[in-house]
């Protein structure tokens, strides 16, 4: 099926806003940088990436006969946030399990955020000890079972919807969202830069923009500091999707590009890059980002443009995905 095929629940007020960031880009002295913000596009608690992937599951779930969404994530996961508001939103209930996958000395971190948001919107919410990983969990298999054994239909939706059979058609559609806005502003974004965990976003864009007549460099900024597992995840994922799509060949190893250098030793602990990328967005273009995520992702683009790995001819759309609402978490960043 073409994607167009694909049923797709609207969850977000429409095309998510392209904007030009100008005193970044006269910062940066380099290519030109816009974003594409992905973090003010929906009314569903905040959004994010999670609610556009969340666009193609929910007609599925709905056909099931589903009445509860079971996902997993860290303590402050804002994809299990958005599978708690999607839930509300359409009805439904939401079994989540938010493991510890980030030892950062904050003591709220299991109470404010995503997860108290989760909480605010009805989700039931356990918590589980186990560090970050991110692969098929016991945990999220349990919590399946047991919504069975409670008498319910559950809908299973891996760690952020990635390891879905449709996880990647959201982010396939994002990129011919993006034509479509070249073609109202009258540019065309050689290359794109977003941060890649569970993979499902890159590897969605990957596949869309493949089948598009212009190449493009789409460049996944790792954020898991589990290299390979996220490398392979995004390949795969990508490779499936283009199938899926029927994009009618093989993708290269040139189109799968996931690079390193910012995302630290551990996921979810910020680095200096890290803070540094995020108090350059927001003093310049009060454009927020959060450490776990986009701050590493805006790292890696401020070296590739100042580096000029991104030449300064380029024209470069950064993919804001959301994950503001983790700062409450992080709330000893930036005392001063
Ligand atoms: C704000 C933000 N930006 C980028 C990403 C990475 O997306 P992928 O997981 O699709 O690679 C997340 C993911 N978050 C996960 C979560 O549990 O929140 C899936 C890890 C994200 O939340």
């Amino acid at each position: 099926m073409a994607l167009a095929d694909f049923p797709r629940y609207p969850l977000t007020f429409g095309p998510s806003p392209v904007q030009q960031l100008p005193r970044l880009t006269q910062h940066l002295g380099g290519a030109q940088v816009w974003a594409k913000r992905d973090d003010v596009s929906s009314g569903l608690a905040f959004g994010g990436n999670k609610t556009r992937k969340l666009e193609y599951l929910v007609p599925d779930a709905l056909a099931s006969g589903a009445d509860t969404l079971v996902s997993i994530g860290g303590y402050q996961s804002n994809h299990t946030r958005q599978v708690a508001a999607v839930a509300a939103k359409l009805g439904l209930k939401a079994r989540l399990v938010q493991e510890n996958w980030v030892d950062w000395p904050d003591p709220l971190t299991d109470r404010v955020g995503n997860i108290q948001l989760s909480r605010m919107m009805g989700a039931k919410v356990t918590l589980d000890s186990a560090g970050f990983d991110i692969g098929i969990r016991s945990s999220w298999q349990e919590a399946i079972d047991e919504v069975v054994a409670d008498g319910g239909t559950p809908y299973a939706i891996p760690a952020g919807a990635s390891e879905h059979r449709l996880g990647g058609l959201g982010y396939a559609n994002w990129a011919y969202e993006v034509e479509q806005q070249e073609r109202q502003l009258g540019v065309f974004f050689d290359t794109i830069v977003v941060c890649t965990v569970t993979g499902s976003t890159h590897a969605g864009m990957i596949a869309g923009f493949a089948g598009q007549e212009r190449p493009r460099r789409v460049i996944g900024i790792d954020a898991s500091a589990t290299l390979e597992k996220t490398r392979d995840q995004v390949a795969r994922i990508a490779r499936h999707t283009a199938q899926l799509i029927e994009l009618g060949r093989e993708l290269r190893d040139d189109e799968i590009q996931v690079l390193e250098g910012w995302a630290g030793d551990l996921y979810g602990i910020p680095v200096e890059s890290t803070l540094e990328a995020i108090r350059l967005g927001a003093e310049l273009e009060a454009m927020i980002t959060d450490p776990v995520y986009e701050g590493k992702s805006l790292a890696g683009l401020i070296e590739l443009v100042q580096t000029k790995d991104i030449p300064a001819t380029s024209t470069v759309l950064y993919a804001h995905l959301g994950g503001q609402v983790a700062l409450n978490a992080y709330s000893g960043l930036f005392r001063s």
